[in-house]
């Protein structure tokens, strides 16, 4: 269905086709009151490591993005496993990412297109999104995400402990006003280009009561105002002018953090920029890293991009063919069997710290 609403608008629309309401699909998928609750928990002991009340490292670790629902849980039930052995050292949150950023263009992830074939049956894709994130979130993992469209958080928000803000759209009013709204902690990341500035002033617009507009639970156009994020965070994830994860940086940006009157606790991505978007690479960064936190109170999280198969495979939406079961079609990722292992690394890295009392 297409609407011209006058003769000088949506010439370069094709189509525009309603979808369900988040009302609905939330009434079809609800939320029982023991995961709730169990969301809300998970939400309360980010924050308080995220404040340095909680002396665990936060870690948040999964696929780069959910392509095969199946292969994602298969993923999830291992790492519930490992984040209850480690959880007296590691808070485990799972990377769960249906929306894709992309440079130019490309699969933009399970919620825009998730029969991964340029369909883009974007109703589906809702719907498959939050009954993954139910079934996770019932094996008691709590959730992260990246916020990308504006009005999908709408349609599963409630089920997600930890949300990220990415590079491409760190600086960007839309996400840091949606931020401002969210009820869990939302990081933002630094820019592409390594700059850290972007992220400050973004951690300042979304800790600040907003003003804008949004969609309503019925889907209709609405003026949302919120009353500003207190959990708003630093991610490092590197940039083109490479990693950004040494003692130096992290010291730079926590005194940067500490002069903008922020919070000086920080999370490092070992991924992207700071691995040079090698999986390989990544383990070491992730192992450097559990060696500096021992020696550091403001690294309060990693990041991790992990799968079941080590590496990333091509996804060509128009050609389809078969894919190959538990490997990224986004970035590259750690395979399961090094993923464990480097938890167990950050495990003990957590432990030392708390050892050796470091604040
Ligand atoms: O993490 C994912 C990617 O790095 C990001 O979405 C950009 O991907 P692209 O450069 O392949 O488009
Ligand atoms: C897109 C991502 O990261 P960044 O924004 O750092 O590129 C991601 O984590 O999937």
């Amino acid at each position: 269905m297409k609407t011209l609403t006058s003769a000088s608008s949506n010439l370069n629309v094709r189509s525009i086709d309603p979808l369900p309401t988040p009302a609905a699909v939330l009434a079809e998928l609800p939320v029982s009151s023991e995961v709730a609750a169990s969301i809300r928990r998970s939400r309360e002991e980010i924050r308080a490591v995220l404040n340095g009340v909680d002396d665990r490292l936060l870690v948040i670790v999964g696929p780069c993005s959910i392509h095969d629902p199946d292969a994602g849980i298969e993923y999830a039930r291992m790492l519930a496993d490992a984040a209850q052995m480690h959880r007296e050292d590691l808070l485990v949150v799972m990377r769960a990412y249906f929306e894709k950023p992309r440079t130019t263009v490309g699969w933009k992830g399970l919620i825009n297109d998730p029969h991964l074939d340029g369909s883009h049956d974007i109703a589906a894709g809702l719907r498959t999104a939050r009954r993954f994130l139910q079934e996770v979130a019932a094996l008691g993992l709590p959730l992260g995400t990246e916020f990308l469209e504006p009005i999908s958080p709408q349609y599963i928000a409630d089920l997600i402990s930890w949300g990220a803000i990415g590079a491409r759209t760190t600086e960007s009013q839309i996400h840091r006003q949606l931020s401002s709204g969210l009820s869990m902690p939302v990081g933002f990341k630094n820019g592409t280009d390594g700059g850290v500035r972007v992220a400050l002033d973004a951690c300042a617009a979304a800790g600040a009561p907003q003003t804008f507009l949004g969609v309503d639970e019925g889907g209709r156009a609405a003026l949302v105002s919120t009353t500003g994020n207190p959990d708003t965070h630093l991610i490092l994830r590197g940039g083109s002018d490479g990693p950004n994860y040494s003692p130096a940086h992290i010291a730079h940006a926590s005194a940067a953090l500490a002069a903008a009157g922020q919070n000086q606790c920080l999370i490092v991505d070992a991924s992207h920029a700071n691995s040079g978007k090698d999986h390989r690479r990544q383990a070491d960064v992730a192992r450097e890293l559990a060696d500096a936190i021992s020696g550091s109170g403001t690294i309060a999280g990693v990041m991790l991009e992990s799968f079941l198969v080590e590496g990333a495979q091509k996804l060509d939406v128009t050609a389809g063919g078969r894919l190959a079961y538990g490997q990224s079609v986004t970035d590259a990722c750690m395979g399961w069997g090094v993923t464990a292992s480097v938890l167990g690394d950050l495990a003990r890295g957590s432990r030392r710290r708390r050892q050796g009392g470091v604040s």
